[in-house]
């Protein structure tokens, strides 16, 4: 099958599940983060690291919101329940992947690489979609570009999560910035999860044609050298990264941060773009330098990966909250969904 076929959309979503979803939610949210609260306690031990060494006193507490995402969502703790497959015995992770939203320049049509341009109203619609599909998949820490499209997609995308954990992002760009920016509660910290904005996941830079019309530079440099540009491996366009360049800073990314996250047994969600996800994604399905070319990613779907024994199994896109998607759940993401759906009942 090929790539471009393997990768589309799947089904449509069930959106008045999520509805009566929301309006369950605040109803039964309080119930929810007793619950979390508990588990904490007595599994993790989280709620006693303050540091009592004052000279360790800073470090902790800039440690700690990031500090919990080495700790598994407590919704899948098996001290909760009889679940038999844990993160200790399976070791498993989900990964999501999504690019973002439709832009204001996918919109125009226009080659966007770096430049900083926001969502369309369309691209809004699209992440809040993506939400919904992946609202019953656990996150405990997501990953996105220093770019504002693909941060817009991730915030959005987690107004609908059904876990209703706030995301926050990390700013370790100074001292300064990391102390302003404490939180000085355990419990908001449980209820929180970190959001790391990274420039190597942003979308390949365009050199020359950011900016200029896709149909434009086609008429002007022909059909065929403008399909090269965009889809070739390592041919970059005029002054502007080949994907090949783009997969040396991404993928570099993905392996030195985000795979050690997985291999703990935490959930990642990674919003990022076309072609810093194709990117990732030819290294996730080790696809080679030919299968990339007809690679294509929509905007705004979320692809669902399984992290597990060191393999990376796709599972496809979800649907929405009270559907597993064309592939059937995990049993550890089945039982995740479970709990959620028996707390807002
Ligand atoms: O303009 C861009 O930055 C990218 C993604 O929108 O375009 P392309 O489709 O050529 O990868």
């Amino acid at each position: 099958m090929a790539a471009e076929v393997y990768y589309q959309a799947i089904g449509t979503l069930q959106s008045h599940s999520y509805l009566n979803n929301l309006n369950n939610h605040q109803k039964h949210q309080n119930n929810l983060v007793r619950l979390v609260a508990r588990d904490f306690i007595s599994s993790n031990g989280l709620s006693t690291r303050r540091s009592n060494r004052s000279g360790q006193r800073n470090c902790c507490v800039i440690q700690s919101l990031a500090s919990q995402t080495s700790v598994v969502d407590p919704v899948l703790s098996p001290s909760r329940s009889n679940i038999g497959d844990t993160h200790k015995k399976s070791n498993e992770a989900a990964l999501i992947l999504i690019r973002h939203g439709e832009s204001l320049w996918n919109e125009k049509n226009l080659f966007t690489g770096c430049v900083d341009v926001p969502l369309s109203k369309k691209g809004i619609d699209e992440a809040i979609e993506a939400g919904q599909r992946i609202s019953s998949i656990p996150v405990d820490v997501i990953f996105t570009s220093a770019l504002i499209r693909a941060q817009m997609t991730a915030m959005l995308a987690m107004t609908q999560h059904r876990r209703g954990k706030v995301p926050i992002f990390m700013h370790n760009e100074s001292e300064q910035a990391r102390s302003w920016s404490q939180v000085f509660s355990e419990d908001t910290k449980k209820q929180s999860i970190p959001v790391i904005a990274a420039w190597q996941l942003n979308e390949r830079m365009y050199g020359e044609l950011q900016g200029l019309n896709k149909q434009e530079t086609a008429d002007r440099y022909g059909k065929e050298q403008v399909h090269e540009w965009r889809r070739s491996y390592d041919i970059p366009p005029p002054n502007g990264e080949s994907l090949e360049m783009c997969a040396e800073r991404a993928v570099a990314y993905f392996r030195d941060q985000i795979e050690p996250q997985l291999l703990s047994g935490k959930n990642v969600m990674i919003s990022a773009h076309g072609n810093s996800l194709r990117s990732i994604i030819m290294y996730l399905d080790k696809l080679t330098s030919q299968e990339v070319i007809s690679l294509e990613l929509s905007t705004g779907i979320p692809m669902l990966y399984i992290f597990k024994e060191g393999r990376f199994i796709r599972r496809g896109s979800p649907i929405g909250p009270s559907e597993a998607g064309v592939y059937a759940y995990t049993r550890r993401l089945a039982l995740y969904k479970q709990k959620l759906d028996d707390m807002f009942q």
